[in-house]
C-alpha cells in the first residue's frame, strides 16, 4: 500500500487526511527506518509495508471505536509507536501516554514527538506491572490499548487496571483472537472488565485477519492486580 492508496483506504472509511497529515506519516517513515538502523524498532522496512503493516493497521482501529475526540488514551507497549502514534496523526485531539519497559523504544518516541511536532503525547519508562500500581495512572484512562503485546489473558492484566470504570481497553489482534478470548474470559471477569464487541476483518492487500476486541471496564480492578513485573505472563488469570 503506498502512500496515496493509503489516503484513499482511509477516505474511503471517512477518515480524511490533510496534506500536513500525510506529511507526518511520511516523516514518521523516513525516521523510523532511519533509527532502526541504530536500534531494532521493527522487522518491516519496506514502504509499502509499513504503510499497511503498520500506519493502517494501527488506524483501523478507528473503524471500530471513535478516537476522533479528547479522549485521555494509554497505550501499552506501543514499541515504535503502534498504533497510537498513527491514531494521534489521524485523530490530533487524542491525549497519549505510553508505557514501554524498553527505554530506547521511549528515547525514539521522544525524538518522533519533535520531529512530527505532537502535542498531548508522554512517553513513560516502565513496566505496565508498576505502572498499573502507579496511582496516578491506575484507572486514570478512558481507553487503553495494545497491539502485539500479550495473549488476551496476560494483556488484561497489564491494561484494564489504567482503565477507569466506565472507560474502554481496546486489544489489537490477529487471527487467533477467538481462542484468545475464550481462554481470556475469567482473566476479564476477574479485572472488571465485559466484552462488549468483536470486530473481524481483513487487512487489505494481502488479506490476513484482524480482530478488534473492544471490552468494557465496568467494575474496579482489585487492588492485587496487576501482580509483580514478569507474574501476569508466568501464571496468567485462566
Ligand atoms: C512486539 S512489541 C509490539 C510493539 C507495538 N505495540 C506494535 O504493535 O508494533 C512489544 C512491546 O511491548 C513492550 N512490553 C512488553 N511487555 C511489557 C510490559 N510488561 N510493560 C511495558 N511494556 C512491555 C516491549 O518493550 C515492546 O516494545
Amino acid at each position: 500500500m503506498n502512500p496515496e492508496q493509503f489516503k484513499a483506504s482511509l477516505a474511503e472509511k471517512g477518515i480524511l487526511l490533510t496534506d500536513w497529515q500525510m506529511e507526518q506519516f511520511e516523516t514518521y517513515f523516513r525516521t523510523l527506518v532511519e533509527w532502526n538502523e541504530k536500534m531494532n524498532l521493527t522487522a518491516i522496512t519496506d514502504k509499502e509495508e509499513v504503510f499497511l503493516k503498520h500506519f493502517y493497521d494501527s488506524v483501523s482501529a478507528a473503524f471500530h471505536f471513535n478516537f476522533d475526540r479528547q479522549l485521555n488514551l494509554c497505550d501499552v507497549g506501543a514499541g515504535a509507536g503502534f498504533p497510537s502514534i498513527p491514531l494521534k496523526i489521524a485523530f490530533p485531539k487524542l491525549q497519549i501516554t505510553i508505557v514501554d519497559s524498553l527505554n530506547k523504544r521511549i528515547t525514539f518516541l521522544e525524538h518522533l514527538a519533535k520531529e512530527l511536532k505532537l502535542e498531548n503525547v508522554t512517553f513513560i519508562h516502565d513496566r505496565a506491572e508498576t505502572f498499573g500500581q502507579n496511582k496516578q495512572h491506575r484507572e486514570q484512562y478512558e481507553v487503553v490499548m495494545a497491539r502485539a503485546v500479550a495473549r488476551l489473558s496476560v494483556l488484561s492484566e497489564l491494561c484494564l487496571p489504567l482503565a477507569k470504570v466506565g472507560g474502554q481497553f481496546v486489544a489489537m489482534k490477529g487471527g487467533q483472537a477467538e481462542e484468545e478470548l475464550q481462554k481470556g474470559k475469567k482473566a476479564l471477569h476477574v479485572l472488571g472488565g465485559k466484552l462488549r464487541g468483536v470486530h473481524s476483518f481483513k487487512l487489505p492487500v494481502e488479506d490476513s485477519d484482524r480482530t478488534v476486541l473492544v471490552i468494557d471496564k465496568e467494575k474496579k480492578t482489585p487492588k492485587q492486580y496487576p501482580r509483580k513485573p514478569g507474574t501476569p505472563n508466568k501464571s496468567p488469570i485462566e
